[in-house]
Protein backbone atom coordinates (compact mmCIF):
# COMPACT_ATOMS: atom_id res chain seq x y z
CA UNK A 1 0.00 0.00 0.00
CA UNK A 2 1.33 3.49 -0.75
CA UNK A 3 1.43 5.45 2.15
CA UNK A 4 -1.22 8.75 1.27
CA UNK A 5 1.03 12.38 1.42
CA UNK A 6 0.54 13.93 4.94
CA UNK A 7 0.06 17.64 3.04
CA UNK A 8 -1.50 18.86 -0.06
CA UNK A 9 -0.72 22.04 -0.90
CA UNK A 10 -3.06 24.74 -1.15
CA UNK A 11 -2.19 26.15 -4.15
CA UNK A 12 -0.44 24.31 -6.86
CA UNK A 13 0.69 25.53 -10.73
CA UNK A 14 2.04 22.90 -12.95
CA UNK A 15 3.05 24.43 -16.08
CA UNK A 16 1.30 26.81 -16.36
CA UNK A 17 0.75 28.38 -19.38
CA UNK A 18 -0.94 32.49 -20.22
CA UNK A 19 -0.56 34.29 -22.95
CA UNK A 20 -2.44 37.94 -23.65
CA UNK A 21 -2.41 38.06 -27.81
CA UNK A 22 1.36 37.20 -28.55
CA UNK A 23 2.70 38.52 -25.34
CA UNK A 24 3.78 35.09 -23.32
CA UNK A 25 2.96 36.45 -19.42
CA UNK A 26 3.21 32.61 -17.98
CA UNK A 27 5.43 30.31 -19.66
CA UNK A 28 5.26 27.18 -18.01
CA UNK A 29 4.98 28.48 -14.48
CA UNK A 30 5.37 25.99 -11.31
CA UNK A 31 5.19 26.70 -7.81
CA UNK A 32 3.30 25.86 -5.19
CA UNK A 33 2.08 27.21 -1.46
CA UNK A 34 1.84 24.47 1.52
CA UNK A 35 -1.20 25.13 3.77
CA UNK A 36 -1.04 28.02 5.96
CA UNK A 37 2.32 29.41 4.44
CA UNK A 38 1.73 32.97 3.83
CA UNK A 39 4.06 33.65 0.53
CA UNK A 40 4.96 37.02 -1.14
CA UNK A 41 5.23 37.04 -4.80
CA UNK A 42 7.73 39.82 -6.25
CA UNK A 43 9.18 40.92 -9.33
CA UNK A 44 9.42 43.42 -12.21
CA UNK A 45 6.24 45.34 -12.93
CA UNK A 46 4.37 43.80 -15.63
CA UNK A 47 5.89 40.33 -15.41
CA UNK A 48 2.51 38.80 -14.41
CA UNK A 49 2.19 38.72 -10.84
CA UNK A 50 -1.38 40.14 -10.73
CA UNK A 51 -2.24 37.67 -13.60
CA UNK A 52 -1.36 34.24 -11.03
CA UNK A 53 -3.91 35.81 -8.58
CA UNK A 54 -6.84 36.25 -11.38
CA UNK A 55 -5.95 33.07 -12.20
CA UNK A 56 -7.05 31.61 -8.98
CA UNK A 57 -10.33 33.87 -8.84
CA UNK A 58 -11.27 32.41 -12.41
CA UNK A 59 -11.10 36.25 -13.46
CA UNK A 60 -8.50 34.95 -16.07
CA UNK A 61 -8.36 31.82 -17.66
CA UNK A 62 -5.19 29.53 -18.53
CA UNK A 63 -3.79 28.59 -22.07
CA UNK A 64 -2.39 25.19 -20.59
CA UNK A 65 -1.03 23.50 -17.59
CA UNK A 66 -2.92 23.08 -14.23
CA UNK A 67 -4.03 24.99 -11.39
CA UNK A 68 -5.36 22.60 -8.04
CA UNK A 69 -6.31 24.15 -4.67
CA UNK A 70 -6.25 21.62 -2.19
CA UNK A 71 -5.42 18.93 -4.88
CA UNK A 72 -8.75 19.65 -6.76
CA UNK A 73 -7.68 20.76 -10.36
CA UNK A 74 -9.37 23.87 -10.93
CA UNK A 75 -9.27 24.36 -14.74
CA UNK A 76 -9.04 21.11 -16.53
CA UNK A 77 -8.60 17.85 -15.51
CA UNK A 78 -7.50 14.32 -17.25
CA UNK A 79 -10.29 12.17 -17.79
CA UNK A 80 -10.19 9.14 -19.93
CA UNK A 81 -7.70 9.66 -22.55
CA UNK A 82 -8.29 13.09 -22.50
CA UNK A 83 -7.85 16.77 -20.74
CA UNK A 84 -11.58 18.55 -19.81
CA UNK A 85 -12.88 21.43 -18.77
CA UNK A 86 -13.77 21.34 -14.94
CA UNK A 87 -17.54 21.66 -14.80
CA UNK A 88 -18.43 25.58 -13.87
CA UNK A 89 -20.32 24.64 -10.85
CA UNK A 90 -17.57 22.89 -9.49
CA UNK A 91 -15.13 25.84 -10.12
CA UNK A 92 -17.38 28.05 -8.20
CA UNK A 93 -17.16 25.52 -5.60
CA UNK A 94 -13.74 25.50 -5.09
CA UNK A 95 -13.24 29.02 -6.19
CA UNK A 96 -15.26 30.15 -2.69
CA UNK A 97 -12.35 28.75 -0.84
CA UNK A 98 -10.27 31.65 -2.34
CA UNK A 99 -10.64 35.23 -0.94
CA UNK A 100 -8.79 38.48 -2.98
CA UNK A 101 -8.58 42.18 -1.52
CA UNK A 102 -7.78 44.42 -4.49
CA UNK A 103 -5.64 47.29 -4.64
CA UNK A 104 -8.59 49.49 -5.78
CA UNK A 105 -10.39 48.33 -2.86
CA UNK A 106 -14.00 47.42 -4.58
CA UNK A 107 -16.02 47.85 -2.46
CA UNK A 108 -20.05 48.44 -3.00
CA UNK A 109 -20.33 52.05 -3.33
CA UNK A 110 -24.18 51.92 -2.33
CA UNK A 111 -24.30 49.58 0.96
CA UNK A 112 -22.50 50.62 4.21
CA UNK A 113 -19.41 49.02 5.65
CA UNK A 114 -21.73 46.64 7.80
CA UNK A 115 -23.79 45.74 4.25
CA UNK A 116 -20.34 45.33 2.11
CA UNK A 117 -19.19 42.73 4.37
CA UNK A 118 -22.77 40.74 5.24
CA UNK A 119 -24.14 40.63 1.40
CA UNK A 120 -21.73 37.53 0.37
CA UNK A 121 -22.17 35.91 3.86
CA UNK A 122 -26.02 36.18 3.35
CA UNK A 123 -26.29 35.65 -0.26
CA UNK A 124 -23.66 33.37 -1.19
CA UNK A 125 -23.02 31.48 1.96
CA UNK A 126 -27.06 31.44 3.20
CA UNK A 127 -25.96 32.84 6.44
CA UNK A 128 -28.53 33.97 8.78
CA UNK A 129 -28.31 37.83 8.41
CA UNK A 130 -28.27 37.72 12.36
CA UNK A 131 -24.90 35.68 12.15
CA UNK A 132 -23.34 37.23 9.37
CA UNK A 133 -23.72 40.47 11.54
CA UNK A 134 -22.37 39.23 14.10
CA UNK A 135 -19.29 37.89 12.59
CA UNK A 136 -18.55 41.37 10.20
CA UNK A 137 -19.10 43.28 13.75
CA UNK A 138 -16.63 40.67 15.16
CA UNK A 139 -14.29 41.41 11.90
CA UNK A 140 -14.47 45.27 11.99
CA UNK A 141 -13.41 45.13 15.67
CA UNK A 142 -10.39 43.13 14.89
CA UNK A 143 -9.89 45.44 11.57
CA UNK A 144 -10.38 48.45 13.86
CA UNK A 145 -13.35 49.81 12.02
CA UNK A 146 -16.10 48.86 14.30
CA UNK A 147 -17.06 52.72 14.39
CA UNK A 148 -17.57 52.93 10.90
CA UNK A 149 -20.11 49.99 10.34
CA UNK A 150 -22.85 52.33 8.64
CA UNK A 151 -20.73 54.56 7.10
CA UNK A 152 -20.40 54.27 3.48
CA UNK A 153 -17.46 53.65 1.31
CA UNK A 154 -17.03 57.01 0.14
CA UNK A 155 -16.78 58.88 3.49
CA UNK A 156 -13.79 56.52 4.72
CA UNK A 157 -9.95 56.82 3.77
CA UNK A 158 -8.09 54.88 1.09
CA UNK A 159 -6.69 53.08 4.19
CA UNK A 160 -10.40 52.43 5.76
CA UNK A 161 -11.45 51.59 2.61
CA UNK A 162 -9.11 48.96 2.68
CA UNK A 163 -9.26 47.36 6.54
CA UNK A 164 -13.12 46.98 5.29
CA UNK A 165 -11.99 45.33 2.59
CA UNK A 166 -9.90 42.92 4.18
CA UNK A 167 -12.66 41.88 6.81
CA UNK A 168 -15.11 41.66 4.09
CA UNK A 169 -12.73 39.12 2.31
CA UNK A 170 -12.67 37.01 5.71
CA UNK A 171 -16.06 37.04 5.96
CA UNK A 172 -16.30 34.84 3.67
CA UNK A 173 -14.31 32.35 5.45
CA UNK A 174 -11.71 31.31 2.97
CA UNK A 175 -9.11 29.00 3.42
CA UNK A 176 -7.01 30.91 1.24
CA UNK A 177 -6.52 34.89 0.61
CA UNK A 178 -5.04 36.55 -1.95
CA UNK A 179 -3.69 40.09 -1.28
CA UNK A 180 -2.85 41.95 -4.87
CA UNK A 181 -0.80 45.53 -3.91
CA UNK A 182 -3.43 46.15 -1.36
CA UNK A 183 -1.70 49.31 -0.10
CA UNK A 184 -0.23 50.79 -3.87
CA UNK A 185 -3.32 53.40 -3.30
CA UNK A 186 -2.25 54.05 0.00
CA UNK A 187 -0.40 57.25 1.47
CA UNK A 188 2.75 55.55 2.89
CA UNK A 189 1.49 56.72 6.43
CA UNK A 190 -1.60 54.22 6.05
CA UNK A 191 0.69 51.86 5.04
CA UNK A 192 1.47 50.41 7.99
CA UNK A 193 -1.70 50.31 9.56
CA UNK A 194 -3.19 47.68 6.87
CA UNK A 195 0.68 45.90 7.90
CA UNK A 196 -0.45 45.93 10.87
CA UNK A 197 -3.75 44.34 10.28
CA UNK A 198 -2.24 41.56 7.85
CA UNK A 199 0.12 40.89 10.24
CA UNK A 200 -2.73 40.15 12.88
CA UNK A 201 -4.74 37.93 10.57
CA UNK A 202 -1.28 35.90 9.76
CA UNK A 203 -0.79 35.55 13.28
CA UNK A 204 -4.13 34.61 14.56
CA UNK A 205 -5.47 32.65 11.51
CA UNK A 206 -4.21 29.61 9.57
CA UNK A 207 -5.57 31.23 6.49
CA UNK A 208 -3.17 30.46 3.38
CA UNK A 209 -1.70 33.76 2.49
CA UNK A 210 -0.11 34.42 -1.42
CA UNK A 211 0.89 38.21 -1.64
CA UNK A 212 2.00 40.54 -4.21
CA UNK A 213 3.84 43.46 -3.28
CA UNK A 214 5.95 46.31 -3.99
CA UNK A 215 6.28 46.96 -0.22
CA UNK A 216 9.29 44.47 0.80
CA UNK A 217 8.40 45.26 4.50
CA UNK A 218 4.95 42.99 3.74
CA UNK A 219 7.59 40.45 2.42
CA UNK A 220 9.76 40.38 5.30
CA UNK A 221 7.42 41.14 8.29
CA UNK A 222 4.10 39.28 7.07
CA UNK A 223 5.67 36.57 4.75
CA UNK A 224 7.23 33.06 6.01
CA UNK A 225 8.24 32.40 2.16
CA UNK A 226 9.16 35.20 -1.14
CA UNK A 227 9.21 34.03 -4.61
CA UNK A 228 10.71 35.92 -6.98
CA UNK A 229 9.00 35.77 -10.10
CA UNK A 230 10.34 37.08 -13.45
CA UNK A 231 9.78 36.44 -17.12
CA UNK A 232 7.03 33.92 -16.65
CA UNK A 233 9.10 31.94 -14.23
CA UNK A 234 9.67 31.69 -10.44
CA UNK A 235 13.48 32.20 -10.36
CA UNK A 236 14.24 31.90 -6.79
CA UNK A 237 12.44 31.14 -3.25
CA UNK A 238 13.60 31.94 -0.15
CA UNK A 239 12.69 32.61 3.53
CA UNK A 240 12.52 36.72 4.07
CA UNK A 241 15.63 36.84 5.63
CA UNK A 242 18.01 34.70 2.62
CA UNK A 243 15.97 36.78 0.10
CA UNK A 244 16.99 40.11 1.25
CA UNK A 245 20.34 39.20 2.95
CA UNK A 246 21.80 37.03 0.27
CA UNK A 247 20.05 36.51 -2.81
CA UNK A 248 21.37 34.04 -5.22
CA UNK A 249 20.43 34.68 -8.66
CA UNK A 250 21.39 37.32 -11.11
CA UNK A 251 18.24 38.81 -11.51
CA UNK A 252 16.72 38.89 -7.78
CA UNK A 253 20.06 40.57 -6.78
CA UNK A 254 19.35 43.59 -9.62
CA UNK A 255 16.11 43.37 -8.47
CA UNK A 256 15.82 43.98 -4.97
CA UNK A 257 18.87 46.55 -5.29
CA UNK A 258 16.47 48.80 -7.18
CA UNK A 259 13.85 48.61 -5.23
CA UNK A 260 15.64 48.39 -1.95
CA UNK A 261 17.40 51.85 -3.51
CA UNK A 262 14.90 53.87 -4.30
N1 LIG B 1 -6.47 41.73 -19.75
C1 LIG B 1 -5.27 41.88 -20.33
N2 LIG B 1 -5.17 42.05 -21.66
C2 LIG B 1 -3.97 42.17 -22.26
N3 LIG B 1 -2.79 42.17 -21.61
C3 LIG B 1 -2.84 42.01 -20.27
C4 LIG B 1 -4.07 41.87 -19.56
N4 LIG B 1 -3.79 41.73 -18.23
C5 LIG B 1 -2.44 41.79 -18.13
N5 LIG B 1 -1.86 41.97 -19.34
C6 LIG B 1 -0.43 42.04 -19.61
O1 LIG B 1 0.18 40.95 -18.95
C7 LIG B 1 1.43 41.32 -18.40
C8 LIG B 1 1.46 41.02 -16.92
O2 LIG B 1 0.56 41.88 -16.23
P1 LIG B 1 0.34 41.78 -14.65
O3 LIG B 1 -0.62 42.85 -14.28
O4 LIG B 1 0.02 40.39 -14.28
O5 LIG B 1 1.81 42.13 -14.12
P2 LIG B 1 2.34 42.47 -12.67
O6 LIG B 1 3.61 41.72 -12.48
O7 LIG B 1 1.26 42.23 -11.67
O8 LIG B 1 2.64 44.02 -12.78
P3 LIG B 1 2.61 45.17 -11.67
O9 LIG B 1 3.68 44.80 -10.68
O10 LIG B 1 2.97 46.39 -12.46
O11 LIG B 1 1.24 45.23 -11.10
C9 LIG B 1 1.63 42.81 -18.76
O12 LIG B 1 2.42 42.86 -19.92
C10 LIG B 1 0.22 43.27 -19.02
O13 LIG B 1 0.23 44.33 -19.96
Amino acid sequence: MTAEPTTTPAIEFRDVVKRFGDNVVLDGLGFTVEQGDRVTLIGPSGSGKTTILRLLMTLEEADGGLILVDGDPYTHEYRGDKWVRIPEKRRSQIRRRVGMVFQQFNLFPNMTVLENITEGPIHVLGKSRAEAVRRAEELLDQVGMAEKRDAKPNQLSGGQQQRVAIARALAMDPEILLLDEVTSALDPEIVADVLGVLRQIADTTDITMLLVTHEMRFAREVSNRVLMFDQGRIVEEADPETMFTAPTHERTQAFLKAVLDR
